[in-house]
């Protein structure tokens, strides 16, 4: 059963911008710039100065793109800071995403039980003692450290973190204060980045300090915000960029856990996350995190790497979810599926990594 066509997303908290943003002048392009820390371009002809339209913490300014970057772009209808719904979906993302599921989902009274389970015990334990959700699942975040550009920042201990544990933040639900340490993922984006073309990938994500300083292992970079989809949702999106030949690559983000499957479509409505691209030898890792009433996955990104490099996390790799978003790693049982079935529309994969695979990990679902 397919539950619900296309509304605004009912995520509470969610920024939504009008894309693309004004260029170059006006009041918010403006206000951005001045509240950046890290002021690093003008830009050229066509390059915007804050893809964020001044929605995240810091600016998020592009080089080096052509008109035609431009205009690829033009399906990129909204800048989001959290995931949210199709427009006209009939649930809320107050509540656990039973609802979005499809009815071959076989599983998934077992996947909200779970998710109820984790939802009622963080906020009866914090309503009750003030108590907060890391005493109950656990706080992997640091305490607030000293980090690039001279602002404070938080790390997730990626060493200490058990494999699929629950990463659950804490939220407005919780009675502990906004400036609890267990939020890190909600703040947006907070370390310098730019957005810039790459051979034969199409555009990419760039950690760019204004000064050399590493990116420490656990730093927070970004949510991979999109629209929530059902299986077949994400299916005939698919199957309709394919048949408009749009070539703009697929950038459907599947999140698998035990009786639940979502995906998360940037390309309409979407955040940065969207233009980081795939390596087989990633230095970022994809991490499922929760907060708030209905506890709805997000797939953060967090990662350690060197100073104005290329960002990236393997499609066909969400760790903490336990497998996850595309699969179609070589030698992996859902990969020979991918490849069989996905047949031509393997895409070769130019991640460059010693490591390459050849294609990019295909999820045999779409
Ligand atoms: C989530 S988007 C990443 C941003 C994209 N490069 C852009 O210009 O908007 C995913 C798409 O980028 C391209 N891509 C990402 N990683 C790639 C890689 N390692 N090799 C080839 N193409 C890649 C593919 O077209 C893929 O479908």
């Amino acid at each position: 059963m397919e539950v619900y066509p296309s509304s605004v997303g009912s995520g509470s908290g969610t920024t939504r911008t009008a894309w693309p943003p004004e260029q170059k002048s006006g009041a918010l392009l403006e206000q951005s710039k001045s509240a950046s820390p890290w002021a690093d371009s003008e830009g050229a002809e066509n390059d915007l100065l804050d893809v964020s339209c001044g929605t995240e913490p810091v600016r998020i300014p592009t080089t080096g793109l052509s008109a035609s970057h431009l205009a690829s772009l033009s399906r990129f209808d909204r800048y989001i800071t959290d995931s949210v719904l199709p427009d006209g979906t009939p649930i809320s993302l107050a509540r656990p995403p039973s609802g979005l599921q499809d009815d071959e989902d076989s599983d998934r009274d077992e996947m909200v039980l779970l998710v109820n389970a984790w939802v009622t015990l963080v906020s009866s334990r914090s309503r009750r003692s003030g108590t907060k959700a890391d005493r109950d699942l656990g706080n992997f975040y640091s305490d607030t450290l000293e980090a690039p550009g001279g602002l404070l920042e938080q790390l997730l201990n990626l060493d200490a973190l058990p494999e699929r544990w629950p990463l659950v933040e804490c939220s407005p639900d919780c009675l502990c204060a906004r400036t609890c340490g267990n939020r890190l993922t909600q703040g947006g984006v907070r370390v310098p980045l730019t957005i810039r073309p790459v051979p034969q990938a199409g555009l990419c994500l760039f950690y760019s300090p204004s000064t050399s300083c590493d990116l420490p292992r656990g730093s927070f970079v970004s949510l991979y915000a999109g629209e929530y989809l059902t299986t077949s949702q994400a299916r005939s999106r698919w199957s309709s960029a394919v048949k408009a030949e749009e070539g703009e690559g697929n950038y459907i983000l599947t999140l698998r856990e035990p009786g639940l499957v979502l995906h998360i479509d940037p390309r309409r409505y979407g955040n940065i996350g969207r233009f980081m691209n795939h390596s087989c030898d990633p230095n970022c890792v994809i991490q499922v995190v929760r907060w708030g009433a209905g506890s709805w996955p997000r797939a953060a990104i967090f990662r350690s790497i060197a100073p104005d490099e290329e960002l990236t996390f393997d499609y066909g790799n969400a760790s903490g979810s336990g497998r996850s978003i595309a699969d179609g790693q070589k030698g992996s049982k859902g990969s020979e599926v991918a490849d069989d079935v996905a047949g031509e529309r393997r895409t070769s994969c130019f991640c460059g990594s010693e490591r390459c695979r050849g294609w990019m990990p295909f999820d045999e679902t779409l």
